[in-house]
C-alpha cells in the first residue's frame, strides 16, 4: 500500500482563492476585514510564520498591521497595544504570535483579547463555546487538521481517532473537534503507557508531539489516515514532521506531508476567521 497523500498546501490555495473573491465582494459592501499580528522576540519560526500571515493577507485583500517589538517590552506595555486594538474598528482579528518571552504570562495576553476579535480561538470564552458546540472562533491547526481529513472524502463518524499530543493550541481542541464530528477519541501524551498498542488502534491518527518523526510504521495501523502536526528539523537539518514519512506511507492510507501539510492550513483558518470575524462586526453594527 502507498498512501494517498493529503497535501494541505494545494486545499490551502483553494480556500484562499474562495476568502479572495468573498473579500472583494465584502469591500463592495464596505466592509474591510483587517487583522492585527503582533510579535514579540526574535525566534525565527515566529517570524518566518508572521511574514507568511502578512503575505496571505496581502493576497486576499485583508488589511493587516504588523507589529514586531524586541522582547524589552513589558507585559503592561503589551496589554496596553492589545487593548488599543481591542478599540480599534479598522481590525477585526487580534493575534499575539506563540510563545511569548518569558516575562510575558501567555495567560495574562490572551485573556486581553477581545473574544469578539479572537481569530485565534484561545480566549477562554471561544474555548468554552467551542466545547459545547456553540458558534465561535475555533483555534486555526485543529480546524485545519478536520478541513483536511473531510475534504480528503475519509469518514469521521465512527472511527477511533487518536490524538498525541494534549498542548491547548492542537491536541485538546483537535480532539474535542474530533469528538463533535462524532469519532471515539482517544488521547495520548508523553505520560501514556505502550503508545504503540493504542495507537494501532487508530482509525484516525493525528500526530502533535514535537518529535522528529518519532512515529514510525510500527505505531499505525494498516489503512489509517494520519495527520502529521509536526514541524521539526532532523539530525541532517531536513524539515520534518513527526511521523516518520517514507515508512509510515507504506502502511496508512491517507498521509499529510511535512511541508505542505498541515502547516498552510493554519494561516488559512486564521484568513478565514478574519474575514468571519469582519462579517460579524458589520452584522452587529447594522443591528444597533
Ligand atoms: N498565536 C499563534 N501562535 C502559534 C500558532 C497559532 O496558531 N497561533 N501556531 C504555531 C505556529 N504557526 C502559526 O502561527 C504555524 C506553524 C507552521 C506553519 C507552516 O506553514 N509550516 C510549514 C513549514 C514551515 C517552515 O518552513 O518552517 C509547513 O508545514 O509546510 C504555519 C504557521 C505556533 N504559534
Amino acid at each position: 500500500m502507498s498512501a494517498h497523500i493529503i497535501v494541505g498546501a494545494e486545499v490551502a490555495s483553494e480556500i484562499r482563492a474562495a476568502l479572495k473573491e468573498e473579500v472583494e465582494q465584502l469591500k463592495e459592501q464596505g466592509i474591510h476585514p483587517g487583522l492585527a499580528v503582533i510579535l514579540i522576540g526574535d525566534d525565527p519560526a515566529s517570524h518566518s510564520y508572521v511574514k507568511g500571515k502578512e503575505k496571505a493577507c496581502h493576497e486576499i485583500g485583508i488589511y493587516s498591521e504588523v507589529i514586531r517589538h524586541d522582547a524589552s517590552i513589558t507585559q503592561e506595555e503589551l496589554l496596553r497595544m492589545i487593548e488599543e486594538y481591542n478599540q480599534n474598528p479598522n481590525i477585526h482579528g487580534i493575534l499575539v504570535q506563540l510563545p511569548l518571552p518569558k516575562h510575558i504570562s501567555e495567560k495574562a495576553v490572551i485573556d486581553a483579547i477581545s473574544p469578539e476579535k479572537d481569530v485565534d480561538g484561545f480566549t477562554p470564552v471561544n474555548v468554552g463555546n467551542m466545547l459545547i458546540g456553540n458558534d465561535c472562533y475555533l483555534p486555526c491547526t485543529p480546524h485545519g487538521i478536520i478541513e483536511l481529513i473531510k475534504r480528503s472524502g475519509q469518514p469521521i463518524e465512527g472511527k477511533h481517532a487518536v490524538v498525541i499530543g494534549r498542548s491547548n493550541i492542537v491536541g485538546k481542541p483537535v480532539a474535542m473537534l474530533l469528538l463533535q464530528e462524532n469519532a471515539t477519541v482517544t488521547v495520548a501524551h508523553s505520560r501514556t503507557k505502550d503508545l504503540a498498542s493504542i495507537t494501532r488502534q487508530a482509525d484516525i491518527l493525528v500526530v502533535a508531539v514535537g518529535r522528529a518523526e518519532m512515529i514510525n510504521a510500527e505505531h499505525v495501523k494498516v489503512g489509517a489516515v494520519v495527520i502529521d502536526v509536526g514541524v521539526n528539523r532532523n539530525e541532517a537539518g531536513k524539515l520534518v514532521g513527526d511521523v516518520h514519512f517514507d515508512s509510515v506511507k507504506e502502511v496508512a492510507s491517507y498521509l499529510t506531508p511535512v511541508p505542505r501539510g498541515v502547516g498552510p492550513m493554519t494561516i488559512t483558518m486564521l484568513m478565514k476567521n478574519t474575514v468571519d470575524a469582519a462579517k460579524k462586526a458589520a452584522r452587529v453594527a447594522q443591528e444597533k
